[in-house]
């Protein structure tokens, strides 16, 4: 198998503007942003979201607006609060202030299994998988947002759920084809090496079938090869099923490969955001990365 390069691909399509669709906060310039680049209404607003931790401000008004099929990259140096965005966002940590808005609903008080069924799915900065179970069982464990047997289907189990396991079944394996996992479909999850564990959460993550797929540090500890891969995956998995992308990574040449847009996060504030090439290019954020020109307030 030849390895895909790491090259930016055309936009990938975008689902049609949908006619319920898109909170009322277009005040919002990441909302404007996000509009502009497919016409479609953002899928996801953050609103000024604010986070402490104790006396910790690990978020201060942070904004982000995603449409459907958008990449949106989210950078910062460590502890800039990347990872807490991801969990204000997925209902980890709810923020202390801001609305977070997913198809014009806002989440407010949705704890993450809801929050999972309105259709985010996310991959953890460490591995989240189940040790002893194979890639496959640990890709199906991605559809039990989809299984929901009531009382009386359970009590008629061979009629009902056997077809809807079927169907689970059959949309797995056709993800495992998707990001070629075949050859270790039935292999304990943790002897495999560590690149295509991170394959296995995204395809656990794609099981779900999910509008926006939270990515949370994909490539951390992938040689260039595997991380050539995985991107060809992201966007494969864009194009392919129209999902949004929220992408947090370290790895700048993929950020800027990726990305259609970029916010970069210092000490819990955005301090720049735009166009991927351009922004890792400002000054504040050169700055930021080199540990320069700021003191955290707290
Ligand atoms: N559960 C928590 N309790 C206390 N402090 C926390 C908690 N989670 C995060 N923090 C703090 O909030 C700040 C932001 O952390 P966060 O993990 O969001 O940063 P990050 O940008 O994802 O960092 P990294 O790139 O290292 O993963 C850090 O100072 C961190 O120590």
């Amino acid at each position: 198998m030849t390895a895909p390069t790491l090259v930016r691909e055309a936009a990938g399509p975008a689902d049609p503007p949908r006619a319920d669709a898109g909170p009322a906060m277009s005040t919002n310039p990441s909302d404007a942003a996000a509009r502009s680049r497919t016409g479609a209404p953002p899928l996801l607003v953050c609103d000024r979201i604010d986070r402490s931790f104790g006396g910790l401000k690990a978020l201060k008004s942070v904004s982000i607006a995603i449409s459907p099929g958008q990449i949106f990259g989210l950078v910062g140096p460590n502890g800039s609060g990347k990872t807490t965005m991801v969990n204000a966002i997925t209902g980890f940590y709810p923020p202390d202030a801001g609305r977070v808005m997913f198809d014009g609903r806002d989440l407010k008080g949705l704890k993450p299994h809801r929050i999972a069924r309105l259709g985010i799915a996310r991959t953890f900065q460490n591995l989240a998988l189940f040790r002893g179970m194979s890639v496959l069982d640990n890709i199906l464990v991605g559809r039990h947002i989809h299984m929901r047997p009531g009382a009386l289907k359970s009590l008629f189990y061979p009629v009902w759920a056997r077809p809807a396991e079927i169907r689970h079944r059959r949309h797995v394996e056709d993800i495992i084809d998707f990001l070629q996992l075949q050859d270790v479909r039935d292999m304990a999850v943790e002897v495999i090496p560590l690149g295509l564990q991170k394959r296995v959460e995204l395809a656990r993550a794609l099981a779900a079938e999910p509008r926006l797929l939270v990515l949370d540090e994909p490539m951390a500890g992938m040689n260039q090869e595997e991380k050539e891969y995985m991107a060809r995956f992201i966007l494969d998995a864009r194009d392919a099923f129209g999902a949004a992308v929220l992408l947090i990574e370290h790895h700048m040449d993929v950020v800027t490969a990726l990305c259609d847009r970029l916010l970069v996060l210092s000490y819990g504030e955005p301090i720049a955001e735009g166009d991927p090439h351009a922004v890792i290019a400002e000054p504040a954020v050169v700055a930021a990365y080199l540990g320069k020109g700021r003191t955290r307030a707290a």
